[in-house]
């Protein structure tokens, strides 16, 4: 498959070229080889992006949301049409395994488009009545929206952000991640082909620079960052000087609470699904296992067992169910963490090693009898990296799952479900499962609380994100003044 774009960014309608940017080199983490080479977008070619993108906002929030809609819908059907070369080049950016990629990252851009689109024409005000006068209110596009990337899902978090926002009437500039900038290029060329006016949805390369250039430009309206808690500090403040609406899609550092009586094939289930897919590079990943003492070395027996089953290796063969890390830096990253871990006295399991093969792939690896103040048990990893605690009670449980800064998500497996919605209640987190992790469908919320993040991404919810109300007051009868 051919990997280089053919040119960096897409904006006003078109690929646009500009090699005097910095150069981006794309790498496959399976192999460590240099795929395509992009460039960083200057000065100049921000602008262009800017201008293009609010040259459109009037065209665009014009239509009636039918018209957007159908749009939308047409490039969800073109992705679903190219699901296999968009999962191959998921898998090329990223190093995610195909047989996730195929099921996972164009499938849900496409569920998001789909849904968006058909939400389109049902995004309406309301009539309140007030004796003979009334009020009405109209929902309207915020405006310009800058959406920046993760490298995780490049397909996905391009779409999560473009469908809501266009489906709202607003016009978009979109940064990928610098480690990850092939996807976001075809969401644009395949919406681009949809219909969408020239200047709707534009693309441009860069690293940190270059989405905080874009946050602070007057015709910026939201930000919606999907990234790490320091960087969006960083660019929650600067969004803060214009008093910009924000979408911060932030880490995490999740609780999996497993009581005695869950179903322990499930639990495990649970505990593989929500640490080991994407080989562990995933925000809302239940890192933190509680297991409660009574089923502890069963859980950690059948898990050992489970993981026989991991296939490490080239992840475009489809047997193939765990990819390499998604780069070198993030390979040292997690593997320090694993220093640490041993370090401070957790008990490896399994893993923690590099196997030996060519790209950065790092084994699927659990540590148990891991205690609350380890670094392993406190920071975010974004690895494969199991982290396994026991407790005694519900109420302990709950009050060491919630003992983080962060708020993503948290899930938990028990029979008793008095108990089960109990801990759903009680979990501060924006994403609660009940014996299941990791569930994503576009039709419910996601997002965080604490300082996992802000606003919330899919279901209906993200339609107070990217537009607003504007409340009109209709008097019907003559205005009475005191002088
Ligand atoms: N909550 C979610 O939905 C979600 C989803 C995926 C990933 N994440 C989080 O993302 C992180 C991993 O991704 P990452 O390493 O790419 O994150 P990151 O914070 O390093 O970078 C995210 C994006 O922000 C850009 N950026 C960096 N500094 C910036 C600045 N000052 N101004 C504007 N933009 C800037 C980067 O170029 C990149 O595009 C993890 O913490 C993970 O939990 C969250
Ligand atoms: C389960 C959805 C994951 C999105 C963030 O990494």
């Amino acid at each position: 498959m051919k990997t280089q774009p053919t040119a960096s960014h897409f904006i006003d309608g078109q690929y646009v070229e500009d090699t005097s940017g910095e150069e981006i080199p794309v790498i496959y983490p399976a192999t460590g080889e240099v795929i395509a080479t992009v460039y960083s977008a200057t000065p100049a070619i921000v602008e262009q992006a800017l201008a293009a993108a609010h040259a459109a906002e009037k065209e665009w929030a014009a239509m009636t949301g039918t018209e957007r809609g159908r749009i939308l819908r047409r490039a969800a059907q073109i992705m679903r049409e190219r699901n296999h070369d968009l999962s191959v080049l998921e898998t090329y950016d990223t190093g995610k395994p195909y047989q996730e990629t195929s099921v996972v990252d164009a499938t849900s851009g496409a569920d998001s488009l789909e849904y968006f689109g058909g939400l389109a024409a049902a995004i309406t005000g309301e009539h309140i009545q007030l004796g003979e006068d009334f009020v009405y209110t109209r929902r309207e596009p915020l405006g310009l929206c800058v959406g920046i990337g993760a490298w995780n899902y490049p397909t996905q978090i391009a779409c999560w952000k473009g469908a809501p926002a266009l489906a709202c009437g607003n016009t978009m500039v979109f940064k990928p991640s610098e480690t990850t900038p092939l996807c976001a290029l075809k969401v644009a060329e395949i919406l681009h082909e949809a219909g969408a006016p020239a200047g709707v949805y534009n693309v441009i390369q860069g690293y940190g620079p270059v989405g905080a250039s874009l946050i602070t430009d007057s015709r910026v309206d939201k930000v919606s960052l999907t990234g790490s808690v320091p960087t969006g500090k960083k660019v929650y403040a600067a969004a803060a000087e214009g008093i910009r609406h924000v979408t911060m899609e932030l880490g995490g550092k999740s609780p999996l609470v497993i009581f005695d009586d869950a179903d322990i094939e499930n639990a495990v289930s649970g505990a593989i699904l929500g640490n080991f897919y994407s080989s562990g590079q995933v925000c809302s990943n239940g890192t933190r296992v509680f297991v409660q003492k009574g089923i502890k070395e069963a859980f950690l027996t059948r898990l050992a067992e489970r993981l026989q089953g991991v296939k490490l290796g080239d992840p475009q063969d489809p047997e193939v169910n765990f990819g390499p890390m998604v780069s070198e830096k993030q390979l040292g990253i997690v593997e320090g963490y694993i220093a640490k871990g041993i370090a401070e006295g957790a008990r490896l399991v399994c893993g923690g090693k590099r196997p030996d093969m060519a790209g950065f792939f790092l084994e699927p690896t659990v540590f148990a009898d891991v205690t609350d103040d380890m670094t392993i048990a406190r920071e975010e990893i974004f690895g494969p990296v199991m982290s396994v605690l026991d407790f005694d009670t519900e109420e302990e449980a709950l009050a060491r799952a919630n003992d983080t800064e962060f708020g993503l998500s948290a899930g938990v497996f028990t029979r008793d479900l008095s108990r089960a919605h109990r801990m759903a209640a009680g979990f501060e987190a924006g994403t609660c499962y009940i014996n299941t992790y990791n569930d994503a469908p576009v039709e419910a919320p996601f997002g965080g609380s604490k300082q996992s993040g802000v606003g919330r991404e899919n279901s209906k919810a993200a339609i107070e994100h990217y537009s607003q109300i504007k409340g009109v007051y209709v008097r019907t009868g003559d205005l009475e003044a005191p002088f």
